[in-house]
């Protein structure tokens, strides 16, 4: 078959937007907010209802398949990439933001298959913007074409850091320390969207040069993975070796100049692989 999989990317397509028109309407009512890992790991009913919705109407469409889902990992389901085709899906991308009124909220969907990924589907549902890419056919905001910032010098950019949710001093101190460092060095300013696909989003149209993080899941970076090299960046660890999705490591840039220099100034910290086995309880 010339092209197994565009009935499947044109379809995320379509229940990334319903997904999205399901969030606005729920972002009107009063909610009630739950914790995950930590007090700042926040989870809502959107999330968790919002999930179901999509991998309801994937499986509808497709059957059963495999399925890695932020809230099905966080009820008890398997964070493991294998070859069969997978689908990737952040419900909520950006949840402090929902919850607290912070417009910005993305709905992420992604697809791979023998580990590689095939597309990927943004919907910043409050800008109501669509990014998409699909590879080897390049990657689209609203259906126009979309491309990452042709600038090469550092010190002519924008770079987004966001502070993840792990609070613990060591952590945060390396987070900052790296902040100050890229500040400093000089670029033209740091910022961040509170959601890691919108931020990737940001790379593959050239609003700002790079995007790293460390924390990260795979759910929040699979889709923008696919957007920032469909639009012409590169994906990266943060020790400059290649980029692996369940690592929860990524540097995205525009090109690998600015990648490398901001990875001199990574202070890297450790954090449990998305797809390490599950330490049984004693
Ligand atoms: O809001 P979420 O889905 O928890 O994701 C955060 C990072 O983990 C923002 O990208
Ligand atoms: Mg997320």
């Amino acid at each position: 078959m010339a092209d197994p999989w565009q009935k499947a990317y044109d379809f995320a397509v379509e229940v990334a937007r319903e997904a999205g028109e399901e969030i606005r309407k729920a972002g009107e009512c009063e909610m009630k907010v739950q914790t995950k890992s930590s007090t700042v790991d926040l989870v809502t009913k959107t999330d968790e209802r919002v999930e179901k919705i999509i991998i309801r109407a994937l499986k509808g469409e497709f059957g059963d398949g495999a399925f890695i889902g932020e809230e099905s990992v966080a009820n008890g389901q398997p964070c493991v990439l294998s070859d069969k085709p997978t689908w990737i899906i952040d419900p909520v991308d950006g949840t402090t933001n929902f919850v607290h009124g912070f417009p910005f909220v993305a709905v992420s969907i992604a697809f791979a298959v023998n580990k590689e990924l095939e597309f990927g589907v943004v919907y910043s549902c409050l800008e109501d913007k669509m990014y998409k890419a699909r590879k080897g056919k390049g990657a689209f905001c609203n259906d126009e074409p979309i491309q990452v910032s042709d600038v090469e010098e550092i010190k002519k950019s924008i770079i987004i850091s966001e502070h993840g949710t792990d609070r613990r001093k060591e952590v945060v101190t390396k987070i900052f320390s790296t902040m100050q460092k890229i500040l400093c060095i000089p670029v033209h300013g740091l910022r961040g969207s509170g959601t890691a696909a919108t931020n990737m989003c940001l790379v593959a149209t050239g609003a700002v040069e790079a995007f790293f993080e460390i924390g990260i899941h795979c759910w929040d970076i699979a889709a923008g993975a696919v957007i920032v090299q469909e639009a012409g960046g590169v994906l990266m660890d943060v020790d400059g070796g290649p980029f692996d999705l369940m690592s929860r490591r990524m540097v995205s840039a525009n090109n690998k100049k600015i990648a490398d220099r901001i990875i001199k100034e990574i202070e890297a910290f450790d954090v449990t692989r998305d797809d390490a086995p599950v330490q049984k309880k004693e």
